[in-house]
Order: structure tokens, then sequence, then C-alpha cells
């Protein structure tokens, strides 16, 4: 077994209740250590109970919102009001119910240029906001696919270059996406995995089994930043225990 962290929540809330905490105490610590706290969020199903937790108190006044910068893992490329869009659910699920400043939402750009321009682009910003080639997010929030994919980064996925790719051909819809690549994942100071469902719970256990990941590895068990805990239901681990 690896040493990644686990944290079996008691059901679906009790994992949105403990990743709130925890969304809170990162905040809380970035920034006290450097004035801010920049976050990349992730889309699917499984985050949308902390979404709207942390809309509502206590959440809603611990987090210094004004200093939360928010950015995206990845997402789905339609508008940014299509129903399969990460922004989409993140704005109606939490950013249209807490103070964040607008200049604070950083969402990937999804319309008038093409993929690859958009992946530009959007790598271009993260470098002007972190000073550097690769991002450094203070949280970046993921789920894990029964494929194994996380943000959108599907089995056999290529090397990406740089910190954003254009993704095309997706086994999951919509087919062309845009994902931080797994160079720029794996430099945050912390990751939370929320992961809930019977559907994911073999591949759970394949991740918890590959303590050295290799590029034959499942995209989610690549990511080996240091500060990586796994929230999981108990269907997702019913095959870990
Ligand atoms: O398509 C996606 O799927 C993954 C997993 O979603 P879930 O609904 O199984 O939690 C998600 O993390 C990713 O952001 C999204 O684009």
């Amino acid at each position: 077994m690896s040493e990644r962290e686990l944290f079996i929540a008691g059901d679906a809330d009790d994992l949105a209740r403990e990743a709130a905490v925890r969304f809170l105490d990162a905040a809380q610590k970035s920034i006290a250590e450097r004035g801010r706290c920049a976050v990349a969020l992730s889309g699917g199903s499984t985050p949308k109970r902390l979404y709207r937790l942390l809309a509502q108190p206590p959440y809603l006044y611990a987090v210094e919102w004004s200093k939360v910068f928010m950015f995206f893992a990845d997402e789905r490329f339609v508008p940014h009001d299509d129903p399969d869009s990460t922004m989409l659910l993140a704005r109606e699920t939490l950013f249209d119910h807490v103070p964040l400043p607008p200049a604070n939402l950083f969402p990937m750009p999804t319309v008038g240029l093409a993929p690859e321009q958009a992946a530009a682009e959007y790598a271009a910003t993260l470098a002007e906001f972190f000073a550097a080639p690769l991002p450094r997010f203070d949280l970046i929030l993921l789920g894990m696919g029964p494929d194994g994919h996380t943000a959108s980064l599907f089995p056999g996925f290529p090397d990406y270059p740089g910190s954003v790719a254009a993704v095309h051909g997706s086994p999951k819809p919509p087919p062309t996406r845009l994902t931080l690549t797994l160079d720029a994942i794996n430099q945050a100071e912390r990751i939370l995995f929320l992961v809930t469902g019977a559907d994911k719970a073999e591949t759970l256990r394949a991740v918890f089994a590959d303590p050295a990941p290799t590029a034959d590895s499942l995209p989610a068990a690549r990511i080996k930043a240091a500060g990586t805990a796994w929230l999981v239901d108990p269907e997702a681990g019913s095959a870990l225990i």
C-alpha cells in the first residue's frame, strides 16, 4: 500500500463536511503565509455538496473570500452557460453565493478560440498570476472517474507539456476539454481528492495498490504531490477495508 492519506467518511455529507473543514484550513494557512489562497476546482457530480456547503455558514463567513483566487483543474470545452460546463456548476453552487470578487475568478476560456489557443491563453494567465512557468496552487480539488481519470487526464493520456493542455476525444462526454497537466497538478501545495460511489471502489483499490506509479499507472495514481489526501465515502472505500 502507498502512503497516501486516506479518510473514509461516514457518508457523502460527512465527506463534504470534512472537505469544507480542510478547505478552510488550507485557506487560513495560505492566507497567513502568502496573503492569498489560489484554488483549482474540479467538476463532475462529487464536489457539488462541498461547493454548496462552502456557501453556507460557518464557511461563508469564516473564509476570507477576498483573498481566495479561483481557477479550474479542468473544464469541458463548451460555453459557460452549457449544462456540461464546470464553470456553470461552480457558479450556481458556489460563486453566486459567496463574496468572491469577480477579479478573483479565472474561468478557463471556452468560446471564440480553438482548444489549443485556449489552453495557451490559460497557461499564460497562470504564468502571470504565479510569476512562474508552472503554477503552484495552494489547493487543488480533484475527483476520480471509474476509469481512473482525474481532471481531464484520461487513461493513456500523452505527456502533455506545459501547464494546460487541450484534450480531444475524451472517452467521457463532452469530447473536447481543457486540463491542467500532470506537472502542474503535482506542483500543488495540497490536493484533496473527493471520491464517492461503489463504481469507483475497484479503481480506488488499484490506485492504493500502486505505491510507485509509472506512465502506465492510472492517471489518478500519478498524482503524487506531497500534501495529497483522499476523502472517500464508504462505497468508494469498500475495497480498501
Ligand atoms: O468529467 C469529469 O469527471 C471527473 C470525475 O467526476 P465525478 O462526477 O465522478 O466526481 C471530475 O473530477 C472532472 O473535473 C470532470 O471534468
